[in-house]
């Protein structure tokens, strides 16, 4: 069994024409080992959306390779990456995109239902268990506190059992005691049920949960960071143009 979840291989996504577009990303290689946290962090337009997309098979790269457990799934066609995003990546966004007129349990169970799967009620039941909402399974999302539709968010990401989940500012929308529960709900799902996530984030305590920080600057990575802390990530983001500088070299 590969140990990787997702690698990503001379990365390119070039946005207009070859030569004069804009080079979003630029010859990304990452690892992503199954049973770790990667925050993955740089400034505006530095080309997280574009890898975070790339890896889901929402946007396809200009050159390069994205390989999902050991598939290279570059060149699938249309279907088969939806069927992808279904049953092996799981999303958690920062306005938690929970469907309104479904309960919780509802919301949590669509994954399976979508990947034409038996949706167990019990599965749903123990999956918002596992995120402390046992209780408010039948309740609407409008009835729940964010930080309470973003456990949903997360129960309904791990649904399907994805080689891995992509969180995208999952604590953006959250107030800092809520997000650092969410932060540690994740980072529970990696150390005790080795599930893989990549979180984009701008926000250096939601980073010190990750195992380790992937800066991009200007389409390339441009450094790494093991174990984090949330002084050393500041500092990192603080000097990002010390890093420009690098890759410019
Ligand atoms: N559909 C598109 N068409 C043209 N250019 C695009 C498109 N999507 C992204 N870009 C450009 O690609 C670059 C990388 O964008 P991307 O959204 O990946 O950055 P980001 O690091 O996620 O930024 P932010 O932190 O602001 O969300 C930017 O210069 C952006 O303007």
């Amino acid at each position: 069994m590969d140990t990787m979840a997702v690698q990503v291989r001379r990365l390119a996504r070039v946005y207009g024409d070859h030569q004069t577009g804009v080079r979003a990303l630029d010859g990304v290689d990452l690892d992503f080992p199954r049973g770790s946290f990667t925050a993955v962090m740089g400034p505006s337009g530095s080309g997280k959306s574009t890898l975070l997309s790339c890896v889901a098979g929402l946007d396809r790269p200009t050159e390069g390779e994205v390989v999902i457990d050991g598939e290279n799934v570059t060149f699938w066609d249309e279907d088969a990456r939806t069927r992808l995003r279904r049953e092996r990546i799981g999303f958690v966004f920062q306005s938690f995109h929970l469907m309104p007129y479904l309960t919780a349990a509802q919301n949590v169970a669509l994954p399976l239902r979508l990947a034409g799967r038996k949706a167990d009620p019990r599965l749903a039941r123990t999956l918002l268990d596992h995120v402390g909402l046992a209780e408010r399974a039948g309740h609407l999302p409008g009835e729940l506190s964010g930080g309470q539709q973003q456990r949903v968010a997360i129960a309904r990401a791990f649904a399907t059992e994805p080689a891995v989940v992509l969180a995208d500012e999952p604590t953006g929308a959250l107030d800092s005691a809520t997000a650092k529960d969410i932060l540690r709900l994740l980072r529970t799902a990696v150390t005790e049920l080795r599930q893989t996530i990549v979180m984009v984030t701008h926000d250096p305590v939601a980073a010190s949960y990750a195992d380790s920080v992937v800066f991009l600057v200007d389409g390339r990575v441009a450094g790494h960071m093991a174990h984090p802390t949330v002084d050393a990530v500041a500092g990192q983001l603080a000097h990002l143009d010390e890093l420009v500088a690098a890759v410019a070299r």
